[in-house]
């Protein structure tokens, strides 16, 4: 077996224990800033938690406070992790999740920040940070990511209009559309999805980082910049997915999307969700988001409706018909919107079968599952040392509930499914193509149509 290989064709996790490594860089300097930031949130927030709640919301505040200072010095200085505290009801899994991470390194050394597979520490972090707010009310409601979010909506508004304007001119014409006419505005509607990815928080570690220029007006530029481009295979899965075979029925069922950013992101995932059921391609879409704040920008069940209520209260026209739209859709029960907590959980997705067994079934369902961004890819592909060349298939080591597509520009070192050569030569061209956000993919997983 090669070194760094845990079983036949298995590679090891990505982990700080490179140092060096943008998985060590992660840990050392971005993690913890973003607790600084959520620290200081925080304590910005102190005046607003005396006049909600008095002294009791001032002692929680400085609670709060306390606890992400010992988490931060735990994470510098390579501490052991600890198990959760707060007794929810994912506690028990995390900390048998835990168990299991240690069963792996062996009983030489306990499990902790720098030697641990940083996805399963990355998750941690989050996961502690939740606790800090939930052993803390009266402020255990409180989103300490909030902020930032509306902040990346409201910057993008120039784009957001333009983008709504141009769901609204398609729609218009909707009728008279060719198949051809309707795969072309599905691949532009299908690029600015993806590349609302490039607008996420954490990779900023929370810096601004929102879309200013016409997302559609951007895409030929930004063409060359996706590495594999499977859409093809997406619009087919999708077309063929009319049901049942030769009945001139001309809907999918169903497409669900595993979100992933709130702001700019999640205004693209919506506009694709509107094109894909107003065209008529499909009947219902589930959208899947975050149980509690995560990976500083992630869709939360509160972002997903302030978001649609923001959209529906914008003064400009075709942004508001949008909003009030995406509201019907949602309760007309066309659109719904799902959390489970699996999605906040470190798992890799080929463990979903065994360990969320419920969730797994439920994309089954799905005529199409699409994975928004890189912590999902991630997690799709195990956030293992894959050799670029290796099959998107084999990375996914069985995890197949459904015809499955990532969406993702690339903010971490691990991508599979590209060309002989293709990676050598990105990394002479361009050496941090694989975390700089500039590159995308469209990867594909599932039956091959034709
Ligand atoms: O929002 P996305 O696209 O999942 O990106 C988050 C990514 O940013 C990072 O936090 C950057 O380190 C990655 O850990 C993570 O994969
Ligand atoms: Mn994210």
């Amino acid at each position: 077996m090669a070194a760094g290989q845990i079983g036949y064709g298995v590679p090891s996790s990505l982990s700080a224990k490179v140092t060096g490594s943008f998985a060590y860089l992660t840990i050392r300097d971005r993690m913890p800033t973003i607790l600084t930031k959520a620290i200081d949130t925080i304590h910005r927030n102190k005046n607003k938690f005396f006049e909600e709640h008095g002294e009791e919301g001032i002692s929680a505040e400085k609670q709060a406070i306390s606890l992400l200072s010992k988490l931060r010095n735990e994470l510098q200085t390579d501490k052991p992790l600890l198990e959760l505290m707060d007794g929810l009801s994912d506690t028990e899994s995390w900390n048998q999740y835990m168990q299991r991470q240690q069963r792996q390194l062996g009983d030489q050394e306990l499990v902790s920040w720098f030697k641990s597979p940083w996805l399963y520490v990355e998750c941690y972090m989050y996961r502690r940070i939740q606790e800090a707010i939930w052993l803390n009310p009266p402020i255990n409601n409180f989103d300490v990511f909030n902020e930032g979010k509306t902040q990346s909506f409201f910057e993008s508004q120039q784009a957001v209009m333009a983008l709504c304007t141009y769901l609204g001119d398609v729609q218009k014409s909707m009728e008279k559309l060719s198949e051809n006419q309707l795969s072309e505005h599905f691949n532009k509607l299908l690029q600015v999805s993806l590349w609302g990815n490039k607008c996420d928080l954490s990779i900023s570690a929370g810096q601004e980082n929102s879309q200013k220029a016409s997302p559609i007006d951007s895409l030929p530029s930004l063409q060359s910049f996706i590495l594999v481009n499977d859409s093809n295979m997406v619009w087919l899965t999708l077309t063929s997915s009319r049901r049942p075979e030769g009945s001139g029925q001309k809907t999918a069922d169903r497409v669900d999307i595993v979100l992933d950013n709130a702001g700019f992101e999640l205004v693209t995932d919506l506009v694709l969700a509107d094109f894909l059921v107003s065209s008529g391609l499909v009947r219902h879409i589930h959208f899947h988001g975050k149980c509690f704040p995560w990976f500083v920008s992630d869709v939360t069940a509160n972002d997903f409706q302030w978001t649609i209520r923001q959209t529906m209260a914008a003064n400009h026209k075709w942004m508001s018909k949008s909003g009030y739209q995406w509201q019907s859709y949602l309760n007309e029960g066309i659109w719904s919107y799902h959390d489970h907590p699996f999605w906040t959980q470190p798992h890799e997705f080929c463990d979903m079968a065994a360990d969320a067994p419920d969730l797994y079934a439920t994309l089954q369902e799905a005529n199409l599952v699409l994975f928004k961004g890189d912590l999902n890819y991630r997690k799709l592909t195990g956030d293992r040392a894959w050799g670029h060349t290796v099959d998107f298939c084999t990375a996914l080591r069985g995890f197949e509930p459904a015809p499955l597509c990532s969406l993702r520009t690339l903010k971490a070192n691990v991508q599979v499914g590209l060309q002989p050569g293709q990676g050598e030569k990105l990394s002479t061209q361009d050496p941090s193509w694989m975390t700089n956000g500039k590159y995308a993919v469209i990867q594909f997983h599932g039956p091959k149509l034709e």
